[in-house]
């Protein structure tokens, strides 16, 4: 088998720019393996300086582009920084949130085309609308995530805008990741800068102006500057919480007054704050009442709760910080910041976990706040404890809390005007053609005889058998049609209220628990009239049960002692009758042999606990 031999004239080769490459045309049309010998050297030198010679000419081409664009990048940078302001504006501050919400409301991130999805909640998310559809609402919030930066004209000037990830250093050295807006207007007036936030400020306003806004401090994350949790409310309107005439009225009237008097304040030189204590028993009304100042003046809230273990006092002053002029400042569960003066004395003797501070904030971080050097002005303070016997004198100082409002239960004038409001305009219960009401959601046919004792519902009746006879008119059976119920009159719903209220005492139920049960009986106004009596009784007895096993554990929980002890660890009464009739057995018994060998008496002092059994 003989080698095909090619012959390359490589001074062809040689010749021109391209040598390689020629060369390389010319031997790959060829089959087989190829052998190059004996090249001379200056041909190999010739290939490898072109080999550079490339090399280098494109390395070359790519640094003069390079620091072309690195040109223009600085030139951009220099211009933007000569030419123009920036802001930056960390989330959780409430400017972000205005910032976002006028961008949003302004398209500006209509190019986007990278979205978070987040399901809706009460929590405040500007997300853009991505239905065509109007009408549809959605149930999710498609929030940009505006990584690149966007140009856009905002009056005569150009704006740049870009979302950055920031991370903020706490000062217990934790950091912690949050966003961030860079805002860049392309000129040199500052005053531009400012007059975008404020119309970004202005028309958050108006846009968040059907609700309240609620700054919670509730995340245990935090850095320098404090993050917020934002939620949003629907107004809460004055008519809808039922307090004693002129209570709430008088409140607002007060909060009004104090905002619009501020230079009255600087004049007598009193620092412009007020203070206000609500106190009272669980479900009576306080966090509603703030939520109604809020609404009725246009506030912001922004909401510590002491008990949650994260809130110290350097977390509270840095929040209170960033809190804007007219805000309420509401601290929720002041009592649990530190044990009143009296009752650490008390607890020294008779230690109560309970009355332990549950807060990382102390009274006198809390004085701090509410009128030392560090406190904030303009600004409605709103405190609200169920204890009010726990909190320490100090607090109650005016000047820190100006006014006190008590919350009692529910009295029987409350629990009508709360039927009422939640009965207005109501339909009456669906009916049989007997007159019967009918719980509709669960079916079941509540007794009509308590309707009939009363005047109100025998209106009601009345008026039953009205539409009963309009529906049997319409040809149904009477013993199987269910008539069509009617609204309720303002005289039916007044004397089922009055029968509602009757039902209880004054005083015996909050507000809360009153709305729980009108709640669950919301399509039926004449049967919840009518079963008042019946839920009265039930709550009673359990009550009593609540009560009984509360000082069953009270017992338990303290050291047994004297006769009692004997009692009790047999078992209750029955063990104690039993024990202290063993005891009383071995006493004579003992006193019986003591008489027979010593021939005298001896004196017993017999002691039994006091303790009810
Ligand atoms: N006086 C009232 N009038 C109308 N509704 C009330 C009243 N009091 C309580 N409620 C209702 O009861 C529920 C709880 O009320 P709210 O949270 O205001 O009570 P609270 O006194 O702040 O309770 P807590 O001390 O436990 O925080 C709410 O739904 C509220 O609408």
């Amino acid at each position: 088998m003989s080698a095909n031999r090619h012959t390359f004239d490589l001074t062809m080769a040689n010749s021109g720019k391209n040598r390689s490459s020629r060369l390389w045309d010319s031997i790959k049309g060829i089959p087989g393996s190829i052998q190059l010998v004996d090249l001379p050297l200056s041909i190999q030198r010739s290939w490898l300086y072109a080999y550079v010679y490339d090399s280098l000419k494109y390395i070359a081409a790519g640094a003069i582009v390079e620091t072309i664009r690195q040109s223009l990048v600085w030139f951009y940078q220099r211009v933007k920084l000569r030419h123009s302001t920036s802001a930056e504006i960390i989330q959780g501050d409430p400017a972000f949130e205005w910032l976002t919400s006028w961008l949003t409301e302004n398209n500006v991130w209509r190019s986007s085309r990278e979205f978070k999805v987040t399901s809706k909640t009460s929590k405040l998310v500007y997300g853009v609308s991505v239905s065509t559809d109007p009408e549809i609402q959605g149930s999710a919030d498609y929030v940009p995530t505006y990584e690149s930066p966007q140009l856009f004209r905002w009056r005569s000037y150009w704006v740049e805008v870009q979302r950055v990830r920031a991370t903020i250093q706490g000062a217990n050295g934790q950091s912690q990741h949050s966003t961030a807006i860079f805002l860049t207007v392309f000129t040199r007036d500052i005053s531009v800068l400012s007059e975008l936030v404020e119309e970004a400020f202005q028309m958050y306003q108006r846009k968040i102006k059907p609700y309240v806004t609620i700054f919670l401090a509730d995340s245990p994350s935090f850095g320098g500057t404090f993050l917020w949790n934002v939620k949003r409310k629907p107004h809460r309107p004055i008519e809808s919480i039922i307090l004693p005439d002129g209570m709430l009225s008088d409140l607002i009237q007060d909060a009004k007054k104090f905002f619009s008097s501020e230079d009255w304040y600087h004049r007598a030189g009193i620092p412009h704050r007020r203070g206000y204590l609500l106190y009272g028993p669980p479900g009576t009304g306080k966090s509603s009442t703030i939520h109604a100042v809020a609404s009725a003046l246009n506030l912001e809230i922004h909401s510590f709760t002491l008990s949650s273990g994260f809130i110290d006092d350097g977390v509270l002053q840095r929040a209170i910080t960033t809190i804007p002029k007219r805000s309420i400042l509401l601290l929720e569960d002041i009592d649990s910041i530190l044990p009143s003066r009296e009752d650490d004395e008390e607890n020294d003797l008779h230690p109560q976990p309970m009355l332990r501070s549950r807060s990382g904030v102390t009274l006198s971080g809390l004085l701090n706040i509410l009128d030392g050097i560090g406190s904030e002005e303009g600004k409605l303070c709103f405190a609200t404890t169920n204890y009010m016997d726990r909190l320490d004198p100090a607090l109650m100082r005016p000047g820190r809390i100006d006014r006190r409002v008590r919350y009692t239960l529910a009295t029987r004038v409350q629990a009508r005007r709360l039927f009422e409001r939640l009965f207005k305009g109501a339909e009456t219960d669906t009916t049989t053609s007997q007159g019967m009401t009918f719980d509709d959601e669960i079916g079941t046919q509540a007794p009509s005889t308590d309707v009939e004792n009363s005047e109100g519902s025998a209106l009601g009746i009345k008026q039953m058998e009205q539409s009963t006879e309009t529906s049997n008119a319409d040809s149904s059976p009477p013993s199987l049609s269910r008539s069509a119920s009617t609204l309720i009159s303002d005289a039916q719903l007044a004397s089922l209220a009055v029968q509602f209220s009757d039902s209880m005492n004054d005083e015996e139920f909050s507000p809360a628990e009153l709305q729980g049960y009108l709640l669950s009986n919301r399509e039926r106004p004449i049967a919840a009239a009518a079963e008042m009596k019946g839920w009265v009784s039930r709550q009673r007895v359990e009550r009593a049960e609540k009560e009984r096993e509360r000082e069953q554990r009270g017992r338990d929980k303290s050291p047994p002692s004297g006769w009692a002890a004997v009692g009790r660890r047999s078992g209750g009464t029955p063990g104690l009758t039993a024990g202290l009739a063993t005891s009383y057995l071995v006493v004579v018994l003992s006193e019986f042999t003591h008489l027979v060998y010593h021939g005298r008496s001896r004196v017993y002092l017999l002691s039994v606990d006091q303790q009810k059994d």
